[in-house]
């Protein structure tokens, strides 16, 4: 009798390890079928998916890179091209053409750093334009002598066939994969309901489409530029990896209805001149809204991170002077009654900085912030006005319970000692000055802030770490 043995974790940790090339062989095997069932008859494929997405899952997954996610690619294209009745000679020169390509485009893409391989830098398309254009020339090349030696045609259009060919699927299909957002991150995104679309939002999506609708009744060679402005429209709205699906669909439907000459408006071979040059077309139109897309994206990005910046203190993470009177300006003009605002004032913070030094001084600042932070509604307008100087702004809110969080947070500040560099207890307070809003003061906000200035001070005066109402 044979007893099982348990796996160590060393082997199921090299088990595990290799989990990224079993991956790797299911993509390539799935896209090869993919592509040799949509070839015509007789002929190489348009769409071959296969190439473009060994190349992601090796960009991508690191571990795929190893001599066994190389083989395992290997036997996929092989398994895919003999169990669809190739000839063994034949499958074995097409798939080294493959390879090639494969490993051309890869030497150019894995010497970029991430951010160039995510498409997070807008040049980045132009490397993957790159990289396209030498993995489809590394394939033209074997290609070329294989139209020779299995089609019996001429060693030029096998070349321009095979290459062009190639920079066509590279470019479609990579900026999807490569702009994908993990599957982490997608559960994350669906889990949130950030994904959620808007009407308004569907437009750019309606309008690629109606114009693909349009390029299909009208046919020729001119249509398969007919979608690119609803694209542009989409790298102006969309994330990029939405964008690049979209393209992606364009591109593989002018593909599809080229290779059945439908587009073309011609019914000759292959090598047509005309054939080419729409082909050329549909890698044009994958390039340009998608770059738009990345710079949108990182114009957005850049637009938010200055926004916020512009708006927030860099010390406390709260907002700053200029956005709590903007916010809480208009609260007061939307909504006057009843509203109160409050000045806070940290008591003897100068001896602070002096005994502990400006860094700790800036620990205490943070942790004040905190704790005020923690006694307001998500509603309230909270800022740091300059120093060790606070304000908050109670919208919609009666006196008796204006003056109630005034004190809870008189109380939270001084309940305990805030903890420097993680073990030096330091005693803080703070005075705190309320001010009402009423039919006198109207909408102004410099008024409020005034006067709970002014009984800030008074606060001070008469001993400090109290709440002082405005008279
Ligand atoms: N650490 C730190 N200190 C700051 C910052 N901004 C202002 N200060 C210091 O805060 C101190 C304020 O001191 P004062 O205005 O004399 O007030 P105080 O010592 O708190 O005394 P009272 O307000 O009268 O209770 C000064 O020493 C400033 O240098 C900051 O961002 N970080």
């Amino acid at each position: 009798m044979r007893l099982s043995v348990p796996k160590t974790a060393t082997q199921q940790n090299s088990l595990l390890q290799h989990w990224p090339s079993a991956f790797l062989f299911g993509v390539v095997f799935a896209a090869s079928l993919f592509g040799i069932w949509s070839r015509p008859v007789g002929f190489l494929a348009s769409v071959w998916p296969a190439n473009a997405l060994m190349l992601v899952v090796l960009l991508r997954l690191p571990n795929a890179r190893h001599w066994s996610g190389w083989t395992a690619g290997a036997a996929a294209f092989m398994a895919a091209d003999l169990l669809t009745g190739a000839e063994l000679l034949k499958a074995a020169i097409l798939n080294a053409a493959n390879l090639v390509s494969v490993g051309a485009a890869y030497l150019v893409l894995a010497r970029q750093p991430t951010e160039m391989i995510r498409l997070r830098k807008p040049v980045s398309m132009l490397y993957v334009v790159l990289a396209a254009t030498i993995g489809g020339g590394a394939a033209g090349i074997l290609g070329g002598i294989a139209n020779i030696w299995i089609f019996q045609g001429k060693l030029l259009s096998g070349f321009v066939f095979w290459w062009i060919t190639e920079v066509v699927n590279y470019v479609a299909i990579l900026p999807i994969f490569l702009s994908a957002p993990s599957f982490r991150k997608l559960w994350r995104l669906l889990g949130s309901r950030a994904w959620f679309i808007r009407r308004d939002d569907l437009l750019p999506a309606l309008a690629v489409a109606l114009s693909c609708g349009v390029a299909l009744l009208v046919g020729g060679p001119g249509a398969i530029a007919f979608p690119i402005l609803a694209l542009l429209w989409c790298g102006l709205v969309y994330p990029v990896f939405l964008t690049a699906i979209l393209t992606l669909s364009c591109s593989l439907l002018a593909l599809t209805f080229l290779s059945s000459g439908y587009l073309s408006g011609y019914t000759t071979g292959f090598d047509n001149f005309a054939v080419i040059s729409i082909r050329l077309g549909t890698c044009v139109i994958a390039i340009a809204p998608i770059m738009l897309a990345i710079v949108m994206r990182n114009h957005n990005e850049l637009l938010a991170r200055l926004r916020y910046i512009s708006t927030h203190d860099s010390l406390t993470g709260i907002g700053n002077r200029a956005a709590f009177l903007d916010n809480a300006g208009r609260m007061l003009s939307e909504a006057p009654h009843p509203s109160a605002v409050m000045m806070i004032d940290v008591d003897h913070f100068k001896a602070i900085n002096d005994t502990h030094g400006h860094a700790s001084g800036d620990e205490v600042l943070r942790e004040i912030a905190r704790r005020i932070r923690a006694c307001l509604r998500s509603t309230d307008q909270f800022g740091r006005m300059g120093g060790e100087e606070f304000a908050v702004f109670l919208g919609r809110c009666q006196p008796s319970t204006a003056q109630e969080i005034a004190e809870r947070i008189r109380a939270s500040v001084a309940m305990r000692p805030v903890v420097i560099r993680g073990e030096i207890p330091v005693p803080v307070t703070v005075s705190v000055g309320l001010s009402f809003s009423d039919e006198a003061c109207g909408r102004c906000l410099d008024t409020l802030l005034i006067k709970a200035d002014s009984a800030l001070y008074a606060g001070k005066e008469r001993g400090r770490n109290r709440v002082e109402i405005a008279g």
